[in-house]
């Protein structure tokens, strides 16, 4: 979670304010600066990405420390790492969400060849939404209680497509919440935000996340307040989606448990970091890094004897005799695993 000093209200705090900026339905090209290496495999390509936030009295302060990372088309990328590492600064990175006035970029973000800290307004409102959904933790905060769901997933899909007749807008909405897990989405369409269960809100935000058909998928602890059953079958629908709608996933948790269940390659962050990279399968084999170690480490055991006190990863740190629970200096000068190197 965040510190309440440095509160995330200063960002757009709800989906519906970034829908309601969005305008048409793809980057334009002629515009847009497209780098000519663009792979075309690659869908997302972070470059040695650095977030500054200032303070009121104009203090800079490093968040993210120059971390690089790829999605492939159709590939599940997880960014796992302990509250505060700088997961939520990245993703909202992507979409340039960062309040200009408080926040500066350094390094470069590129979406299907097109440096995204060189679009225009209207491209990024174009991007947002779009070609790029994102679904965040607490679904209450990013829908208006005021209106059915239906209003709202109407609007979003008018916003984009303002060419649509009514019954296209109509069975859009009603496609991406069949797609998000929806049993009933004629009835879901009818109801207010407060008549539904966090589970089903959560698939309401995936549904408008969907509605756009967008290319990737940024979901930022999409089932973390969710219990278990609901967190099951939540994922069970991210997964499906990869394959249905041929999409991208970012999927942003602190558990690894996820991660294992979801993704084809993960990046460990800490304090901003990105300590090792590799697919998932490596990480959970031959973890290289000690704090991939220690995250490891950290997973409560399913069996044998209950331990009186669950391990965290900064025992495991000390235990290991690793220094990188002391200062950032040590962080930055930890040889980074071969992983990180290839990647
Ligand atoms: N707009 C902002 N201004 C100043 N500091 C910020 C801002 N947004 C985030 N931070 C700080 O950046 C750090 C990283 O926050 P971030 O939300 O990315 O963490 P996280 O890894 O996503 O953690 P969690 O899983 O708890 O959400 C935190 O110390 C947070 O307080």
């Amino acid at each position: 979670m965040m510190n309440d000093s440095h509160s995330k209200q200063s960002l757009p705090t709800s989906a519906h304010d970034i829908e309601s900026e969005q305008t048409t339905a793809s980057i334009d090209t002629a515009q847009s600066v497209k780098s000519s290496e663009h792979d075309a495999h690659e869908l997302l390509r972070v470059d040695n990405l650095k977030v500054d936030f200032s303070n009121s009295h104009h203090q800079w302060t490093r968040i993210v420390h120059g971390i690089s990372f790829t999605v492939g088309k159709g590939e599940i990328l997880g960014i796992v790492g302990e509250s505060g590492c700088g997961k939520s600064v990245t993703a909202f990175s992507i979409l340039r969400l960062h309040e200009r006035r408080t926040a500066k970029y350094e390094g470069s973000i590129s979406f299907e060849g097109h440096d995204i800290f060189s679009l225009g307004k209207k491209q990024l409102r174009t991007l947002r939404g779009g070609d790029i959904g994102f679904i965040f933790q607490n679904p209450m905060s990013s829908l208006n209680p005021l209106l059915t769901i239906g209003q709202q997933l109407r609007e979003t899909v008018r916003t984009h497509h303002p060419s649509l007749s009514k019954d296209e807008v109509e069975s859009n909405c009603i496609e991406a919440l069949k797609d998000a897990g929806s049993d009933n989405p004629e009835s879901w369409m009818k109801q207010y935000p407060y008549q539904f269960s966090g589970g089903m809100l959560q698939r309401v935000m995936i549904g408008m996340a969907l509605i756009n058909h967008p290319k990737l998928l940024i979901a930022d602890e999409p089932t973390t307040a969710l219990d278990v059953t609901i967190q099951m079958q939540l994922l069970k629908v991210l997964r499906d989606l990869r394959k249905t709608r041929d999409m991208s996933i970012i999927l942003i948790t602190h558990d690894m448990g996820v991660v294992a269940q979801m993704c084809d390659r993960v990046e460990v962050m800490y304090k901003g970091r990105i300590m090792e990279s590799a697919p998932v399968s490596d990480i959970f084999a031959h973890p290289r890094n000690p704090y991939t170690q220690g995250l490891l480490a950290a997973i409560p055991p399913m069996e044998g004897s209950r331990p009186k006190r669950l391990k965290t990863v900064s025992d495991f740190l000390k235990q290991s005799g690793s220094d990188l629970s002391l200062d950032d200096n040590a962080i930055d000068h930890a040889e980074l695993t071969d992983n990180v190197k290839k990647a």
